[in-house]
């Protein structure tokens, strides 16, 4: 029960989104297995009424052949229509609620929490958009509807057969819903754990086929090749396992539902033949008996699928689950954005999420609008840490901040697989091309754009491939450069460019920072000497916070790494 509750928020959505096309969807496979089972019945009426009439000239001459017929030939231009219409509505109505999906979904991971979360393993983003929403539409294409359209049909069947006798009426029905349902459900409960198995596998397949062709220079180096390959078959060996056991529960569950069919036909047959034969019905209402007990299987039938996938759609709308609940991200304490005013932070404290303790406590720092300000210390002192705090990436845990919207250059250049324009546009969506290449100029990079045969139209690879290091990490600068944002955050900007490029990048972000306040995270005296106030932080504080023009100031600055 505990895992049928995970389809709560799943099922929720779907009921928030369009959910008339999936109430039309559902009616119209109704209206399209009852109309098959209605067909076979009236035909099978039809038939042995005809011939029976046949038998005497009066019966014959009297027999209304009109009626019937036309009733047969609107069962099945009508069964053929909902079919159709079934079919545009059902699918509609899945690709309606897997968009509507998608889309909380990612907003579920675009969650400041679980993004961070996400960083740690991306391919999971991508299983979870893909595959993971992929198994939820089978929720509705061939659990909910299909069961809703079964249990239905079987009221249906079972009214129609109370006509005939009520006893038969009620075993059919008491027959077809429990062992109807029951058969898939014994069958959903046997797969379920292949179903899941199957997921791990295909994830592993793909997660190390990914690996084995982003990594195959390291692997062959390594000589690690061959396990990775290994690696793959095993992975491929447990997929095709899981799949062997999920056909061998479908068959079983259609052989089941054989048996049962069977043994309902035998059984009404048996009671049509008996009801016959005690005068209480005719040949024809048999015959419609029999062949109504021949067709009520069927729609249970179309469970089948549904019921061996089903463990894997519980696995996906768990593992959503969390994603798609209205959750915000916290709120961010004391934070207020306003134009004209200052950054100020307050006896600050900030820390990563999960982990034990702070990394910055009680800093209280202001800074004025138009300064430039370094931020140096040694190595994992919490320089970034703060830098995130002003982009909003991270929360303070304690005290008040005042802050302005930003542009943020951070360690790890995001590019993505788009022209050079696309990757810029990011920034400033409607940046004409002059202003994208004046971007691309101040940061060192227009030259190289001019010389590529596509300009800005040349298509980056996944992550920016086709640039080297130093280039990629000038487009992102150009980027932050086309950000028209008061205050301009830069995790060491030119680390990783050559001193010439370096140099003169420092440069034009000296010109291009006019008005802005400025900070940089650094360990160089080429990037310190843009800043004319510098902050030390030393054991998660503020040790030292010294202007330019002092003598403290040019200490701070020599004992940085020299260009
Ligand atoms: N995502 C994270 N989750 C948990 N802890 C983190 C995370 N990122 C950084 N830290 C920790 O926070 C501390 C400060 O890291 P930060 O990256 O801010 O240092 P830094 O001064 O910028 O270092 P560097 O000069 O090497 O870039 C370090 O101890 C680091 O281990």
């Amino acid at each position: 029960m505990s895992r049928l509750s995970a389809l709560r928020p799943v099922l929720a959505l779907f009921w928030t989104g369009d959910r008339r096309m999936l109430v039309y969807g559902t009616l119209l496979s109704f209206i399209t297995a009852l109309a098959g089972i209605a067909l076979l019945g009236l035909s099978g009426w039809f038939i042995a009424a005809t011939s029976i009439a046949g038998l005497t000239l009066i019966t014959a001459l009297t027999f209304d052949v009109f009626m019937p017929s036309a009733g047969i030939r609107l069962l099945a231009i009508g069964r053929t229509a909902s079919r159709y219409g079934e079919r545009l509505v059902t699918h509609d109505a899945t690709l309606g609620v897997l968009a509507h999906l998608r889309e909380h979904v990612f907003r579920g991971f675009a969650r400041a929490d679980a993004a961070r979360g996400l960083a740690a393993n991306p391919s999971r983003l991508l299983f979870r958009l893909t595959i993971d929403i992929d198994a939820l539409d089978s929720l509705y294409l061939r659990v909910l509807a299909p069961v809703l359209v079964a249990a239905g049909a079987a009221l249906a069947i079972a009214a129609a057969l109370a006509f005939v006798h009520p006893l038969l009426g009620l075993s059919s029905a008491i027959v077809l819903l429990a062992a109807g349902l029951g058969i898939p459900f014994l069958a959903s409960r046997r797969a379920a754990a292949f179903a899941r198995r199957r997921a791990h596998a295909l994830e592993a397949l793909r997660s190390r086929s990914i690996d084995l062709v982003r990594g195959q220079a390291d692997l062959a180096m390594t000589n690690r090749l061959g396990a990775q390959v290994r690696a793959i078959e095993a992975a491929d060996i447990r997929l095709a396992q899981a799949d062997r056991a999920l056909n061998r529960a479908e068959a079983g569950a259609g052989f089941g539902l054989g048996i049962l069919s069977a043994a309902l036909l035998a059984g009404v047959l048996l009671a049509a033949a008996f009801l016959a034969e005690a005068g209480t019905i005719g040949a024809p209402i048999a015959t419609f008996a029999v062949l109504l007990a021949l067709a009520s299987l069927e729609p249970f039938a179309l469970l089948r699928r549904g019921a061996v996938e089903f463990g894997r759609t519980l696995q996906a709308a768990t593992r959503l689950g969390p994603r798609l609940t209205n959750r915000s991200d916290p709120p961010k304490l004391g934070r207020s954005a306003e134009h004209g005013m200052a950054i100020r932070l307050e006896s600050v404290s900030v820390g990563h999420p999960g982990a034990a303790r702070s990394v910055l406590s009680d800093i209280s720092v202001a800074i004025r609008p138009g300064e430039r300000i370094a931020l140096v210390g040694a190595s994992g002192v919490g320089k970034s840490t703060l830098l995130s705090l002003l982009a909003g990436e991270l929360n303070a845990s304690s005290g008040n901040l005042t802050v302005h919207p930003c542009g943020l250059l951070t360690q790890r250049t995001e590019l993505f697989r788009d022209t050079l324009r696309g990757n810029l546009a990011l920034a400033r969506p409607g940046a004409s091309d002059t202003e994208m290449i004046s971007a691309l100029e101040a940061a060192g990079l227009a030259s190289y754009v001019a010389s590529l045969p596509g300009g800005l139209d040349t298509i980056l690879g996944e992550g920016g491939a086709g640039l080297s290091a130093g280039q990629a990490r000038r487009l992102a600068l150009a980027r932050l450069l086309l950000r028209d944002a008061a205050l301009w955050l830069l995790d060491e900007p030119t680390e990783g460019l050559d001193g010439n490029t370096a140099r003169d990048v420092v440069a034009r972000l000296d010109e291009r920072a006019t008005g802005r306040i400025l900070v940089v995270a650094t360990h160089t005296r080429r990037e310190a000497s843009l800043a004319d106030r510098i902050l030390v932080l030393r054991d998660g504080r503020i040790a030292a916070d010294v202007a330019r023009g002092t003598p403290a100031f040019d200490m701070e600055l020599s004992q940085l790494r020299p260009d």
